[in-house]
């Protein structure tokens, strides 16, 4: 099946989005940090976003929309099965991939065991679209190979489209079948995997920071620029996490006071 004859999983049409001020309202000379976000993601496809800190890539990841906040004394299993409607055997399946302990206690677990736990939730129930949020970071290199074997498969055998986000790319260049690069806020690439000759020599990583180096470059010259015409960097004070999601994480962060303000 082309491209063009698959329906998209997932599609949006120049797509905008700001974070609220306290008062529930962009603020005023920010720029969206999502902006003019026109994506068609094809069935079964599994697609890399890159882009540097700040970029935009977690944003978008959330206004595309998934979260799972967790937390309380109870099992993994309880937590897993608490999810109606899964089928048995794709759940011994997923916590074998992910080697799942059902006797982990959800408030006493590492980062990465309860990283694995979220994702296993996640996957319970075959999603159409997958949105993934560096969701390796935690994990030891045996889940990671595991479990990127287990989205591909996803992917291949029921067509679920994959949005993965992650600095880190070891072991990743024959994974995505295409690839985007996130810049502040815009979208600069979109490529099928076939079309980027560094993937086929094992240089994601040199490409990766290849685009980041000549972001930095663009965006040193558009600062001098600025600052020759005499222009000032917009004045932002005190803005207030109103609400409560900090980049790169997957709960709320709203009870811990440290991140509530952020300065910049
Ligand atoms: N809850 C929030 N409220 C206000 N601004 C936010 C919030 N979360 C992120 N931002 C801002 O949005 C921009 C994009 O952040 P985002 O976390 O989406 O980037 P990212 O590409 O995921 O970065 P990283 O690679 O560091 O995880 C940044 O300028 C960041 O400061």
């Amino acid at each position: 099946m082309s491209e063009q004859d698959s329906s998209p999983v997932l599609e949006t049409c120049d797509l905008d989005f700001s974070y609220p001020d306290i008062d529930g309202r962009p603020i005023p000379g920010v720029p969206p940090v999502v902006q003019h976000m026109s994506i068609r993601i094809p069935r079964g496809a599994r697609c890399l976003l890159l882009g540097s800190n700040g970029a935009g890539k977690t944003t978008l990841l959330k206004v595309l929309g998934y979260s799972i906040p967790m937390q309380g004394d109870i099992s993994a299993l309880q937590m897993i099965e608490s999810l109606p409607g899964v089928d048995p055997a794709r759940r011994s399946n997923i916590m074998h991939v992910l080697d799942i302990d059902p006797e982990w206690r959800m408030h006493r677990v590492s980062d990465g065991q309860r990283r694995r736990v979220q994702i296993c939730l996640g996957l319970l129930k075959p999603p159409e679209v997958l949105l993934l949020d560096e969701i390796t970071v935690d994990l030891d290199v045996l889940a990671r190979a595991d479990l990127l074997e287990f989205l591909k498969e996803e992917s291949e055998l029921r067509g679920t489209g994959i949005i993965y986000a992650t600095h880190i790319f070891d072991g990743l260049e024959r994974w995505p079948t295409h690839i985007m690069f996130l810049s502040g806020g815009r979208l600069k690439v979109w490529s099928k995997a076939e079309d980027i000759p560094e993937l086929a020599n094992d240089q994601l990583l040199q490409l990766a920071e290849k685009w980041l180096r000549e972001e930095k470059q663009l965006r040193k010259v558009a600062i001098a620029n600025k600052e020759a015409n005499g222009q000032s960097k917009p004045s932002v004070k005190m803005a207030s996490w109103s609400n409560g999601w900090a980049p790169g994480r997957m709960t709320s962060t709203l009870k811990d006071s440290s991140n509530a303000v952020l300065r910049m």
